[in-house]
């Protein structure tokens, strides 16, 4: 399978508007996580480049800011075209670096393309108050203005997504941004920044520095030009960064891992809830910060339950996202192998049954099974660790009180499920989930209309939605004192 537009594969990093390599020339090795073989390479920068892009990014700021939001709304809307024009080959591109099927990554550039179109319409739309005086003699004001220079850092899970549900909110509002992607997943990012450049984003205003992710992570959140840094990714990494920012008490933005508890009642429809546990489980192999990740069956339901998704499971062709009739890829990496081969050992030796998989398809590839494990229980790894896998691990409960109690027995709160046809449990689960974001009767709550974030130890702020744009937004209040206010004759 060929790309239609080769210019579109960059192997450069994109600061001020110019393409350009690391200072020391150094790259870093792509890789196809579902063969091993190099697919091109990305400059190997850090700090001192990180920091010139960041004053890029800090000379670009003072035109992009000074546009109306609707001058900005229509420059992100020709990057939005752009990005649809193109989607086919950008598919191509995130199949080839992330291993996800090709229809999942078509499905990604949707999502991803959804941000942009939103955020084209929302830079439009922001708002300041007038606020009622406290004194005849004033007038008080609450502006809204951009945040400033943005430091953003993304995971490799969806290299394409969560670059448009950062970068345009961001541009929306005013900010500028350098951008980091994950050196797994770099390419899809230097492809939307050739896009961004083809629609008129002026040089500066989006960059993207590619290389050492700890020097180019210290720099974003240590430099004071950077007023707000904004990061998906591990709990671990988020922690550091905030540690980092806390020195010049930078704005942040954190969409860190979940843990999601998905809680099938004795009254849910069972079809439903099995498609719905595929589709939030399976998504991306598994590797989905809000993919269901404990999944706490009542114990009158749970045979049917596991008998049902056992066939459904073995329906799932594991191997080359290229290959239209692969549901499953890859896992991204050894790392990644190694944590979900662990969590499964570790429950099987504590005596949960394996009803699939279990395994990789094959020794030294990154092909693990789709799995399934009743019997899951507390003392297992799995009951308490993201596993970031295409992997199913049952408990079996009794009570509601029960259920709930297990679902929010958690440090993590991005996401949380249950099906149930019981109105009034459904509300009371509703608010007593203690996660950001809950899914009643479905699997799937992405878009871009949902604001997006957890709560505890997943994060903090919110993506997408109409609350996204705030994030890159700061209040001023004005009070305006004259002495004529109070003495208008009008
Ligand atoms: O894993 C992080 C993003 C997942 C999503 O946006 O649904």
């Amino acid at each position: 399978m060929e790309m239609r537009d080769r210019l579109l594969f960059r192997q450069q990093a994109y600061v001020g508007g110019e393409w350009c390599d690391a200072d020391s020339r150094e790259t870093l090795d792509v890789l196809n996580p579902f063969d091993g073989n190099v697919i091109g390479t990305v400059p190997k920068m850090g700090q001192a480049e990180t920091a010139r892009a960041i004053r890029c990014a800090d000379v670009a700021l003072v035109a992009w800011k000074a546009k109306t939001g609707k001058e900005r709304g229509a420059i992100l809307r020709k990057w939005h075209d752009l990005i649809e024009a193109n989607s086919d080959d950008l598919a191509l591109l995130l199949t080839l670096e992330q291993g996800k099927p090709l229809a999942e990554a078509k499905g990604e550039l949707t999502y991803a393309l959804s941000f942009v179109e939103w955020f084209a319409e929302e830079a439009k739309r922001v708002y300041g108050d007038v606020l009622p005086n406290t004194r005849s003699d004033q007038r008080l004001l609450a502006i809204k203005q951009p945040v400033g220079v943005c430091g953003a850092i993304i995971a490799w899970n969806f290299p394409s997504a969560l670059v448009t549900r950062k970068v345009s909110p961001a541009l929306a509002a005013g900010c500028t941004v350098v951008l980091k992607p994950a050196e797994l997943t770099p390419f899809a990012a230097l492809a939307l920044a050739h896009l961004a450049a083809q629609a008129g984003i002026p040089p500066g205003v989006f960059n993207v520095v590619t290389g050492d992710p700890v020097q180019i992570g210290k720099e974003l959140s240590a430099n004071p030009v950077v007023r707000k840094l904004t990061f998906t990714g591990s709990t671990e990494t988020g922690r550091l960064l905030m540690q980092q920012c806390a020195s010049n008490i930078k704005k942040l933005s954190l969409e860190l891992g979940g843990n999601a508890p998905f809680i099938v009642f004795e009254d849910a429809d069972l079809d439903a809830a099995i498609e719905g546990l595929l589709a939030s489980k399976f998504r991306n192999a598994g590797q989905t910060c809000v993919c269901a990740n404990r999944v706490y069956v009542h114990a009158a339901v749970v045979d049917e339950f596991a008998d049902k998704l056992v066939a459904r499971i073995r329906q799932m062709k594991l191997g080359n996202g290229l290959d239209s009739a692969v549901s499953l890829g890859p896992l991204i990496d050894r790392r990644a192998v190694a944590k979900v081969s662990r969590l499964v050992e570790d429950a099987r030796a504590k005596g949960a049954q394996v009803l699939a998989g279990g395994k990789l398809q094959k020794e030294g590839t990154l092909l693990y099974e789709a799995t399934l494990l009743l019997g899951i229980t507390s003392d297992m790894q799995i009951a308490r660790e993201e596993i970031f896998g295409p992997v199913v691990g049952i408990t079996t409960f009794s009570t509601e009180q029960e259920a709930l109690a297990m679902a929010n027995d958690s440090p993590s709160g991005l996401a949380a499920y249950f099906f149930s046809a019981d109105l009034e449990r459904s509300w009371r689960l509703m608010e007593g989930l203690e996660y950001g974001i809950v899914g009643i009767n479905t699997g799937m709550v992405s878009n871009e209309v949902g604001p997006f974030g957890g709560i505890k130890e997943s994060g903090v702020g919110r993506e997408g939605s109409k609350y996204g744009i705030e994030e890159f937004l700061e209040i001023k209040y004005v009070c305006l004192s004259g002495k004529s206010l109070n003495t208008s004759p009008y």
